[in-house]
């Protein structure tokens, strides 16, 4: 039966790039936000869901992570890696120059990811945050006004837009790595070869053991474990207080994560695993 994928949509965003590359037969469903796209795969109108998890210039995409942490707890099964290429897009029918240009719109990373062009070329644009790029490229495409969108060459597709200006990105070796969330006993795994597999953990600190943090770390080390990331969230308890997000470069096993397990929760952390899964890099 062909299977069923939520992504943060609509038609155009990286996202959707990310899902056609990895999962070209499915039966795809833009949703408009990503607590959107989460909730679909938790209640099963969707089979799995693709998800905006990190961007190399803008850093954690928190709503995906947190949402994940506190609302809805799923596992991350494959991890895809998207190059990001941002374009500036304008309606067809728009005939000024790039100084006549009122509004620029776009999700908040894609403008965190060229808000150097932004500041040079186009000073005078007030920004609008969409929930997506796919989004901005929709609301430019039936606007009469001066807008333009930051987004990729499908989104300028899918919309009719033309390309003003290509690659605004202000640094290159722009990536975002998107997560792959299902409940599936036996997920879809992208048709392609997988580079390397990682672990994400959830860590919380006891308040009261000075030194938690250090020792947590040496946890990992003494057994030659390699952290990729270790990221701290506000736990949303109180001022001060922190969860972190840990990836570890290699697989889940039976014998160094129940070992690290048993010597954190000795500490009076608690720790609990967020995914195991495979990393599918898109050229
Ligand atoms: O808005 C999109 O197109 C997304 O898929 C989220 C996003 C935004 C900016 C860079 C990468 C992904």
């Amino acid at each position: 039966m062909t299977k069923k994928i939520g992504y943060l949509g609509p038609k155009g965003t990286f996202t959707k790039l990310a899902v056609d590359w990895a999962f070209p037969n499915a039966e795809t469903h833009g949703f408009n936000t990503i607590p959107e796209c989460i909730d679909a795969v938790n209640n099963g109108t969707v089979d799995a869901g693709v998800v905006p998890l990190e961007n190399a210039i803008e850093g954690t995409v928190h709503l995906t992570i947190d949402y994940l942490v506190h609302q809805v707890r799923l596992p991350i099964v494959a991890e895809l890696v998207v190059p990001i290429e941002q374009h500036l897009l304008l309606n067809k029918d728009f005939k000024g120059e790039l100084g006549d240009i009122e509004e620029v719109l776009s999700h908040s990373h894609a403008i965190a990811q060229c808000h150097q062009f932004i500041h040079k070329e186009l000073p005078q644009a007030k920004i609008e945050f969409a929930n997506s790029t796919g989004r901005a490229a929709e609301i430019v495409a039936s606007s009469d006004r001066s807008q333009a969108a930051i987004g990729n060459v499908l989104a300028a597709k899918e919309y009719g837009l033309k390309i003003a200006r290509e690659n605004i990105h202000d640094y290159p070796n722009n990536h975002t790595r998107f997560a792959v969330l299902t409940k599936a006993e036996e997920p879809m795994r992208p048709d392609h070869e997988s580079q390397s597999e990682k672990t994400t953990l959830l860590v919380t600190l006891p308040t009261d053991n000075p030194g938690a943090l250090h020792q947590v770390l040496s946890a990992f080390s003494w057994r030659k474990m390699n952290l990729s990331k270790i990221e701290s969230r506000p736990t949303k308890t109180g001022l001060g207080d922190y969860f972190f997000i840990i990836d570890v470069n290699q697989p889940y096993d039976d014998a160094l994560f129940p070992g690290v397990q048993s010597e954190l929760e000795a500490l009076g952390c608690d720790i609990t695993l967020l995914g195991t899964y495979s990393v599918f890099n898109m050229k």
